[in-house]
């Protein structure tokens, strides 16, 4: 481990929407920080999710800090709606746009943090340019779209990269990891350097999330 304590950033896709107040209250009581959601557009990922407003309902229910993940195209058209509908973070995927640049920098201007995410086919050296600009680099540790998919391990090492890059630079961005954290796996991705893990079927499907959050978080 690296002696720094990582946060769990629970994933709103495994949660039941049916119950959405319940399920937020979950992750408060099991006195996480973060709230992942997960916002998909049936293009850049098969499934469709949500947009605005339900962050927007979402961010009426609660305080915590709103992670939101835009696995869009064209997600320079959320960035204004998402910040008034109560985001705290907005990440998009590089992979879905042309000028990233110009994206991180509109996000910037809505003063919430910027976050960049690579799907796991995606090197981290299609970002250098971008990691000096960014408060947040999302690593997918699985093919986006679903909840309940196996960590891919050779995304373990873009985690060891960010963390030697920021070290070697002097920078200060947050590592998060998506995709198949459990308590098999949570290990690897600490050691690796990650600040946020995202859980998904590991919280919400929990007989107990607040007990699951702890050991997830020491471990
Ligand atoms: O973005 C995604 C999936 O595309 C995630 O946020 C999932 O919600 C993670 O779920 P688990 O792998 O933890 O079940």
């Amino acid at each position: 481990m690296n002696g720094k304590k990582s946060i769990c950033a629970p994933s709103i896709l495994s949660a039941d929407f049916t119950k959405i107040d319940r399920e937020i209250k979950k992750a408060e009581t099991a006195g996480a920080i973060w709230l992942h959601l997960d916002v998909m557009d049936g293009q850049f990922v098969p499934e469709i999710t949500f947009g605005t407003k339900m962050v927007n309902d979402i961010r009426k229910k609660t305080e915590l800090f709103l992670d939101v993940h835009l696995m869009v195209n064209n997600p320079e058209n959320l960035v204004v709606p998402m910040v008034r509908a109560g985001a705290d973070a907005i990440t998009f995927h590089v992979e879905a746009v042309v000028h990233a640049h110009r994206i991180v920098q509109s996000i910037k201007n809505e003063n919430v943090l910027c976050g960049i995410s690579i799907v796991p086919s995606t090197p981290v050296s299609l970002i250098t340019e971008l990691l000096s600009e960014v408060d947040l680099i999302l690593i997918m540790s699985v093919n986006p779209g679903y909840g309940g998919q196996k960590l891919i391990p050779s995304t373990v090492e873009k985690i060891r990269q960010l963390d030697h890059f920021r070290r070697e630079h002097n920078l200060n961005y947050k590592i998060s990891v998506d995709g198949g954290v459990n308590r098999n796996t949570v290990s690897l991705v600490k050691k690796a350097g990650v600040d946020v893990f995202v859980a998904g079927s590991a919280f919400f499907n929990s007989e107990d999330p607040a007990e699951e959050l702890k050991v997830l978080e020491t471990i």
